[in-house]
C-alpha cells in the first residue's frame, strides 16, 4: 500500500501577519503534488492564512477542546476551527503534554470529538530523553497510542507524529535509525491492536528538528511517510522539506 507523504508545519505560537503573508505566498507554489501539506496556524490568524493559501494546503488549528460550546473561557471548538475554514487539528503535541498539563485521557477525549466532527487529527507522541536513556521509549509510545487507539473508531482521518521531546526545538534530530525503529514499532503495535489494514495504511510522520538538510534521508525510510516541522516551517526550506521525496 502506497501511503501519501504528508508534511505539517507547525507554526506554534510565531507569526504576525506580515510574516504569515510572506510564508503562504512561498506556499503558493512549487509544492510535489504528490505530497499532503498542512500547516498548523496560530488560532487568531487561523482565517487570515486559510483566505492566503491554496485550497491543496489544509490548515489545521493547534489545539481544541473536548466539546462544542459552552462556558469554557479561552477554548476552541472543533466546530469553530471548521467553521473558519480549518480541516484539521494538532492534539497532544509535547508542548501541550508537558506545559499545559494534557494527559493521554484528555487527549483521546479531544481526538474523539474532533474527529466525530469530522476534522481531521493529527496525534502526537513521543518520549523524553529520560524516557529514552531508560529505555523505556516503547513503553511510553505504545501507551500514548493505545489511549488514542482507545478513542479512534475510524483511522481514515488520523494522522500519528512520532515526536521525540528530545529532538524538538534541539537541533538534535533522531537519526533516520532511530525514527525507522520507532515508526516500525509503532506500526506493529498497531497491527497487533488495532488491525493490519489500519497498520498498512495509517500515516506516522516524524518530528523534531527537521530541515532540508536532513529530511531526504528521513523520508526514504520505509515507515516515515512524512513530517510535523516546527521552527523549519516557518522558513523557504519548509518547501524542501515538503518536497523531500521528489
Ligand atoms: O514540535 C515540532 C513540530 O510539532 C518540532 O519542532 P522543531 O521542528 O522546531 O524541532
Amino acid at each position: 500500500m502506497v501511503r501519501k507523504f504528508c508534511v505539517g508545519g507547525n507554526w506554534k505560537m510565531n507569526g504576525d501577519k506580515a510574516t504569515i503573508t510572506e510564508i503562504c505566498k512561498n506556499l503558493s507554489s512549487g509544492l510535489d503534488s504528490n505530497a499532503e501539506v498542512v500547516v498548523g496556524v496560530p488560532a487568531p490568524y487561523l482565517q487570515f492564512a486559510r483566505t492566503l493559501l491554496p485550497a491543496s494546503i489544509g490548515v489545521a488549528g493547534q489545539n481544541c477542546y473536548k466539546v462544542a460550546k459552552g462556558a469554557f473561557t479561552g477554548e476552541i471548538s472543533p466546530a469553530m476551527l471548521k467553521d473558519i475554514g480549518a480541516d484539521w487539528v494538532i492534539i497532544g503535541h509535547s508542548e501541550r503534554r508537558t506545559i499545559f498539563k494534557e494527559t493521554d485521557d484528555l487527549i483521546a477525549e479531544k481526538v474523539t470529538h474532533a474527529l466525530a466532527e469530522g476534522l481531521k487529527v493529527i496525534a502526537c507522541i513521543g518520549e523524553t530523553l529520560e524516557e529514552r536513556e531508560a529505555g523505556q521509549t516503547e513503553t511510553v509510545v505504545f501507551r500514548q497510542t493505545k489511549a488514542l487507539a482507545g478513542a479512534i473508531k475510524d483511522w481514515t482521518n488520523v494522522v500519528i507524529a512520532y515526536e521525540p521531546v528530545w529532538a524538538i526545538g534541539t537541533g538534535k534530530t533522531a537519526t533516520p535509525e532511530q525514527a525507522q525503529e520507532v515508526h516500525q514499532s509503532l506500526r506493529k503495535w498497531i497491527s497487533e491492536n488495532v488491525s493490519g489494514s489500519v497498520a498498512e495504511s495509517v500515516r506516522i510522520q516524524y518530528g523534531g528538528s527537521v530541515t532540508a538538510a536532513n529530511c531526504r534521508e528521513l523520508a526514504s525510510k520505509p515507515d516515515i511517510d512524512g513530517f510535523l516541522v516546527g521552527g523549519a516551517s516557518l522558513k523557504p526550506e519548509f518547501k524542501d522539506i515538503v518536497n523531500a521525496r521528489q
